[in-house]
């Protein structure tokens, strides 16, 4: 049957952080949009629907059993928690919900019947099939298409994996009961926000991964340091480790795993796969539109986002950048700088700021003292222990480790890792000394509140 074909000024596939945030600013610039998401499940993106905002939910419940189960030390006497799994999900479900209601209104209000929800994959450089969830069959073109598709997990190929149940990050916050013996495979930001807060719940946790430390893109020290605190929540670690076979026998997932020169076999309930992501490229058949990816399937963008084919851009997770939310949303002012404002922006100006939701949390930004290494600075480091912050002695939350990278030469910060209590809100006032190109001495000499954790960063820097 003859399809019609539609016209469009700009077209958006997906709507991630990116792609949601560019669609009213460009209807706005009088652009006839369209934005084609696949799920109306997905409306608002992974962020809200699958990922930062459920998982922060969930870890909001594990923290308050925590608190719950040690409030002895803090003089308060209360019964150990039951931590009811299914009503925790049901609070995530409702949290999740809220916002993507919110998301879809927004949207609706913006793009009126072009929010267009189905499947678009490319059958010409400037053309787009969509199948909605309609069953409708649409043609579409544009002048220019913003891809935003984002990610999913990553399986990697293990023998018996496929044959076996196992859980990803999606699944895992769907459970209802809670697992015996959680094995948590990859020791990244998934593995561990997971394996602290399953562990939280209360069930036995061990997480295996394959290089020699934790968390492998940061320093060292900063590593042992949350390997340790995680250890005394009574998670249990192999590291570089290789899993070779995975199996099924009764309630129990058997793992074979080589460990140095060690073979071991592990038994647990349930295995949770978190190894990194793959990039949502494959539904988008994009060799009709000539967009080139990577060795990995993510797709190729110069430092203002374009393609190789001029008229499309690559936002958020699937252009191979940082993979973190307020990196697609700068994706987006990136776009909207040079495309609607008249500017001239890149990602090269980019300080990227991150923080693994543990408790308490690691934050970063910057350099690490490897990476100010590797890159020929000559450095000071600070370090001190969270302990030494009076805040966090009133709060009894006095593990972990706060360490600066200061470049000797000018007195700038390179990059500084926080391990403490509320280090996600306390890393953003280093971020904006560095920003400023002010020297660290303003975080040492500068008036700080008495007792807060930002305080820690006149004790930080006053080491020095
Ligand atoms: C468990 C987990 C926890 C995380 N926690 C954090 C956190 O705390 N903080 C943080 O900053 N980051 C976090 N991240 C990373 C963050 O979620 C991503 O970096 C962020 O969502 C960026 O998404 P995006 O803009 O690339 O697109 P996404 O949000 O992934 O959206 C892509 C959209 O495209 C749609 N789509 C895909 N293919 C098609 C197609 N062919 N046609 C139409 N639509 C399509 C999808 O349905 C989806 O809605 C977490 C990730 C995970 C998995
Ligand atoms: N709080 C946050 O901001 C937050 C939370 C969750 C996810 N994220 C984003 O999502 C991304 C993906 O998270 P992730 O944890 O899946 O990836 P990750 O890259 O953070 O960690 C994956 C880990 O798995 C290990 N690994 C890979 N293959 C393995 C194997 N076969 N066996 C054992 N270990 C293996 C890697 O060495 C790595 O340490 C993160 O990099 C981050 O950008 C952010």
């Amino acid at each position: 049957m003859e399809v019609d074909t539609q016209h469009y000024d700009d077209i958006i596939i997906g709507n991630g952080k990116a792609g949601k945030t560019l669609a009213p600013a460009l209807v706005a610039d009088g652009r006839k949009t369209a934005l084609v998401e696949r799920s109306l499940n997905m409306i608002g993106g992974g962020c809200i629907n699958i990922a930062c905002i459920p998982t922060k939910t969930m870890v909001a419940s594990a923290n308050v059993a925590n608190i719950v189960r040690n409030s002895a030390a803090y003089g308060v006497k209360t019964n150990t928690p039951t931590v009811n799994l299914a009503e925790v999900i049901q609070r995530k479900r409702s949290v999740v919900q809220g916002m993507r209601e919110m998301n879809l209104h927004n949207l609706e209000t913006a793009l009126d019947n072009n929010l267009i929800v189905g499947e678009a994959r490319f059958v010409a450089p400037k053309k787009i099939a969509v199948t909605t969830t309609l069953g409708n069959n649409r043609l579409l073109t544009a002048e220019r298409l913003f891809i935003n598709t984002g990610t999913r997990p990553l399986i990697p190929s293990i023998p018996g994996l496929t044959e076996v149940e196992f859980l990803t990050s999606e699944s895992i916050m769907e459970l209802e009961h809670l697992p015996e013996h959680l094995i948590v495979l990859g020791s990244g930001y998934i593995g561990l926000e997971f394996a602290q807060m399953f562990r939280r719940f209360g069930s036995f946790v061990t997480v295996i991964g394959q290089s020699e430390q934790i968390l492998s893109q940061q320093d060292p020290d900063i590593a042992i340091a949350l390997q340790a605190l995680l250890e005394k929540d009574g998670i249990e670690f192999l590291l570089k480790a290789k899993v070779l076979r995975v199996d099924r026998t009764g309630n129990e997932t058997i793992l074979q795993i080589q460990v140095g020169d060690r073979s071991l076999s592990l038994q647990g309930s349930h295995l949770l796969i978190a190894v990194g992501r793959a990039p949502n490229t494959e539904s988008l058949n994009l060799p009709a539109a000539g967009v080139a990816t990577d060795t990995r399937g993510f797709i190729q963008v110069n430092d203002r986002l374009e393609t190789n084919v001029p008229g499309i851009w690559a936002l958020g997770d699937i252009n191979g950048g940082p993979q973190y939310t307020h990196i697609s949303l700068d994706d987006y002012r990136i776009i909207k700088a040079n495309l609607i404002d008249g500017g001239d922006r890149s990602t090269g100006d980019r300080l990227v700021p991150s923080c693994l939701f543990i408790d308490p949390e690691l934050a970063h930004v910057g350099l690490t003292e490897t990476e100010a290494q590797q890159q020929g600075y000559a450095i000071r480091v600070a370090k001190v222990d969270a302990s030494a912050v009076p805040r966090a002695r009133t709060l009894g939350q006095t593990d972990g480790l706060l360490k600066a990278i200061v470049d000797a030469d000018t007195g700038r910060i390179l990059g500084c890792s926080l391990l403490c209590h509320e280090a996600g809100e306390v890393i953003s006032t280093v971020q904006m000394v560095m920003q400023a190109q002010m020297p660290y001495t303003i975080l040492r000499d500068g008036i700080l509140t008495h007792p807060t954790m930002t305080e820690g960063l006149n004790i930080l820097f006053s080491k020095l």
